[in-house]
């Protein structure tokens, strides 16, 4: 079959001089039984900044979480997916200046991989003339592509809690306003834990009484995100996937059990380490940081954990273009 796609000889070069910020939430997928499907965008901003030069050469100005680490050259995970949403677009760079200011923590959960594939898929549609320009759901379309599962990607896009599923190769999503009493509450732990591992542990198929337990659960919890937020305890039950990884994040594991028995709706954030509460009011959200603090002093002194009180983000990723 004949390829539709140009061949790089074919494609423009995108214009140097330009200059543009995209600024883009973090993002806690599944949300208990809402395993692929469901994501809420926070209020955890990195901050991608994008220069083109004609001189053909990749610079970076890498601040924050991965400054020490992440790789300056072509394999940049914000460079492959600029160079990949431009050639889809029917494009090519030349030079081109990264300026990242990561906030979003690495492999813990709150979709960092997911921002960064957002933040550079927004700014290379953003770079291309107006006329060759695509919509959101094609934002939607190459980046769930890229990460596998729309979860992260479209709360991330979108704002909000994305509510999302897939037809064959075809990803699709809807948006849901969160009811104003729901404050997400994040313990961080200082060890990571990546997505892909984190699949690895999942079995291949589970039974029927587990999925339609899990069915009813997911759907008892849009209900409460959105309407009744006193039912977010049995909301958030799982029975997909957060027991299988427990044996790779065993503190997570202690303070999510801890946290469920006295009753507040915590869940693994995304594939862990990560655990979050979705508290219902102020007063249950500082109670659940001070039952954090005391559980993990006396049961995990191992290890470090950042405790954050934040908000739903309902405008996910912006793109501001700065004129020279
Ligand atoms: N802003 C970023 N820039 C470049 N690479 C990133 C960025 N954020 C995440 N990554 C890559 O993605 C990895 C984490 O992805 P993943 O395992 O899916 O965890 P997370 O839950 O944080 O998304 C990092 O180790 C890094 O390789
Ligand atoms: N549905 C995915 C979500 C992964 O989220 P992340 O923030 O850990 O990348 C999964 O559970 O694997």
């Amino acid at each position: 079959m004949e390829s539709t796609q140009p061949t790089a000889t074919d494609r423009a070069l995108v214009a140097a001089g330009q200059r543009l910020t995209v600024k883009v939430p973090g993002t806690s997928a599944n949300l208990g039984p809402g395993y692929d499907s469901l994501g809420l965008a926070l209020s955890i901003y990195d901050t991608l900044t994008v220069e083109t030069h004609n001189t053909g050469e990749l610079e970076f100005e890498l601040s924050g979480e991965g400054a020490d680490t992440l790789p300056r050259d072509a394999s940049h995970l914000v460079v492959r997916a600029i160079d990949l949403a431009l050639e889809r677009l029917g494009f090519q760079r030349s030079g081109l200046k990264i300026i990242a200011d990561n906030v979003n923590p690495h492999g813990r959960g709150l979709g960092s991989s997911a921002s960064a594939v957002v933040a550079a898929v927004s700014a290379a549609n953003a770079l291309v003339p107006e006329e060759s320009r695509q919509d959101r759901d094609w934002i939607l379309q190459l980046t769930s592509e890229i990460e596998g599962h729309p979860d992260n990607v479209a709360p991330a896009i979108f704002g909000g809690l994305a509510l999302s599923w897939q037809d064959s190769e075809q990803y699709s999503s809807t948006r849901a306003d969160v009811a104003s009493s729901v404050i997400p509450v994040v313990a961080v732990p200082d060890y990571e834990l990546a997505t892909e591992t984190a699949r690895g542990l999942l079995p291949a198929s589970v039974g029927h009484h587990a999925a339609a337990m899990n069915s009813g659960r997911a759907a008892l919890l849009i209900h409460a995100l959105t309407a009744n937020p006193a039912l977010l305890l049995p909301g958030t039950e799982d029975y997909l996937h957060q027991s299988y990884r427990a044996q790779a994040m065993r503190p997570s594991a202690d303070l999510l059990a801890a946290l469920r028995s006295a009753g507040h709706a915590a869940v693994v954030s995304g594939a862990g380490p990560t655990v979050m509460v979705l508290a219902n009011g102020a007063d249950q959200a500082a109670a659940v940081v001070e039952f954090i603090e005391a559980f993990t002093s006396d049961n995990t002194p191992e290890v470090g954990w950042r405790v954050m009180t934040l908000a739903v983000d309902v405008q996910g990723a912006r793109v501001e273009v700065h004129r020279r």
